[in-house]
């Protein structure tokens, strides 16, 4: 019998997941998709590895509140149930997850333990959008299968070996030995892409290399030979560039003001700041990239000028860390997808000596800088299930074997 993990990466309104078979050579990826708009009108995709649709559901339709009193448990417990009829004779022997905060005392994955998933329940104010429903699955799966192996992969583990100098906050230093510290996100995208470039371009990848993942939640992450030295997310997710509902880097005596002048309350700060600002509240229509494209309304522009505004600048800043840039890798949903957003962040960087292909650029080609360009530019698709069904794998390995022996 072929054995089979599956990768969870829960998001405040979906999950991503990925269904791979365990064969000597690693995981082999067979089914995968997204259950979104949990909290509105959820709905799951699930296709094969050769692209064929297996399952397309909406719920709630017909009812009065269209499926928004689904939370992520219920929504979860049936796609188990789903990928666990669907794998028949292939038993589920493990289940990976994302976990985006390790706070200081985890970065390499781990297996879970209830007192773990309690220790990481106090990171929970540091990752709001994410972390409460990361372990909302590792508890939805233990309960459903206690017998499985759950492993959690940290987004902070890549930015674990930052120099100091890029993990200091500058307040008093007490409150260092408390957590207080840039720990940087997007780890598992990270170390993806790094993976990736070393394959495709080994040269490169020994460089200088700036790897902006866009997507909802966005960040930059500068890497030299492979490893992260700095990156725009800090102590939470909410710092560096500008997000789909998120602020990103934001004077703090702004924060102060909305409290102390504006009356908001420390809560309505923190709701304000993860989810109303960002591309939502500079453009008062939208979080998604693509329905800004699509407006002809100016703050929609204004939106997308500070987007792009805000992560050349901040490219500025990693090159300094860099001291110097050889290369640049867009991935995730923006970087991957959007031939404008790219072209008008690389038009900002026209000094470094970039030069973009436009052609290449607007059929979004792995490279999309020209021949003369004195910086690479490449277009990566991320794959954060991937990387944690890799490290699900190594991890459980030895259990396997083990029960091999016994049978
Ligand atoms: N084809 C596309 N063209 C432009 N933007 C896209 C495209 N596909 C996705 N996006 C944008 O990518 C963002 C979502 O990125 P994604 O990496 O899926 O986010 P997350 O994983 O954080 O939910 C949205 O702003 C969306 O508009
Ligand atoms: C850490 C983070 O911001 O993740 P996401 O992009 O999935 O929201
Ligand atoms: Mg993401």
């Amino acid at each position: 019998m072929t054995r089979s993990i599956i990768s969870l990466n829960s998001g405040s309104s979906s999950i991503k997941f990925g269904l791979y078979h365990l064969e000597e050579q690693g995981p082999v990826h067979v089914a995968g998709g997204k259950l979104e708009g949990i909290g509105t009108a959820p709905r799951i995709r699930i296709h094969s590895d050769t692209g064929e649709i297996l399952l397309e559901k909406s719920w709630g339709e017909g009812t009065k509140d269209g499926g928004a009193g689904l939370t992520h448990e219920p929504l979860l417990s049936e796609l188990y149930d789903w990928a666990h009829d669907h794998l028949q004779d292939h038993a589920i022997v493990a289940v990976g997850h994302r976990v985006v905060h390790g706070g200081g005392r985890y970065w390499a994955p781990r297996l879970i333990d209830e007192a773990l998933v309690a220790e990481l329940d106090t990171f929970s104010p540091l990752a709001p959008l994410h972390q409460p429903h990361n372990l909302a699955a590792i508890r939805e799966i233990a309960r459903k299968a206690p017998h499985l192996v759950q492993v959690a992969c940290f987004d902070t583990g890549f930015h674990h070996a930052m120099p100091g100098v890029a993990t200091r906050l500058p307040l008093p230093r007490a409150y260092a030995a408390r957590g207080m510290r840039r720990y940087g996100f997007h780890g598992l995208s990270y170390e993806y892409v790094s993976a990736r470039l070393a394959t495709l371009d080994p040269a490169l990848a020994q460089g200088r290399v700036i790897v902006a993942h866009l997507g909802n939640g966005a960040s930059l992450c500068a890497m030299r030979g492979g490893a992260s030295v700095d990156t725009t997310m800090g102590f939470t997710a909410l710092d560096g560039l500008i997000m789909g509902t998120r602020t990103g880097m934001l004077d703090p005596g702004a924060v102060i003001h909305l409290q102390l002048q504006e009356g908001l309350s420390a809560h309505e700060v923190e709701s304000m700041l993860y989810r109303r600002s960002g591309l939502l509240g500079l453009s008062e229509l939208s979080s998604d990239m693509r329905s800004l494209h699509a407006s002809d309304d100016p703050r929609a522009a204004e939106a997308i000028e500070s987007f792009v505004w805000t992560a050349a600048r901040q490219m500025g800043a990693l090159m300094v860390s860099l001291e110097g840039l050889d290369g640049l890798v867009f991935t995730a949903g923006i970087g991957e997808n959007d031939p404008v957003i790219r072209a008008a962040i690389c038009a900002r960087l026209a000094w470094t000596g970039l030069v973009l292909d436009e052609a290449a650029n607007a059929a979004n080609a792995p490279v999309i800088s020209s021949p003369e360009s004195r910086v690479i530019v490449r277009v990566i698709p991320t794959d954060e299930e991937r990387q944690i069904a890799l490290h699900t794998f190594s991890l459980t390995q030895p259990f396997m074997d083990a029960a091999k022996g016994d049978s």
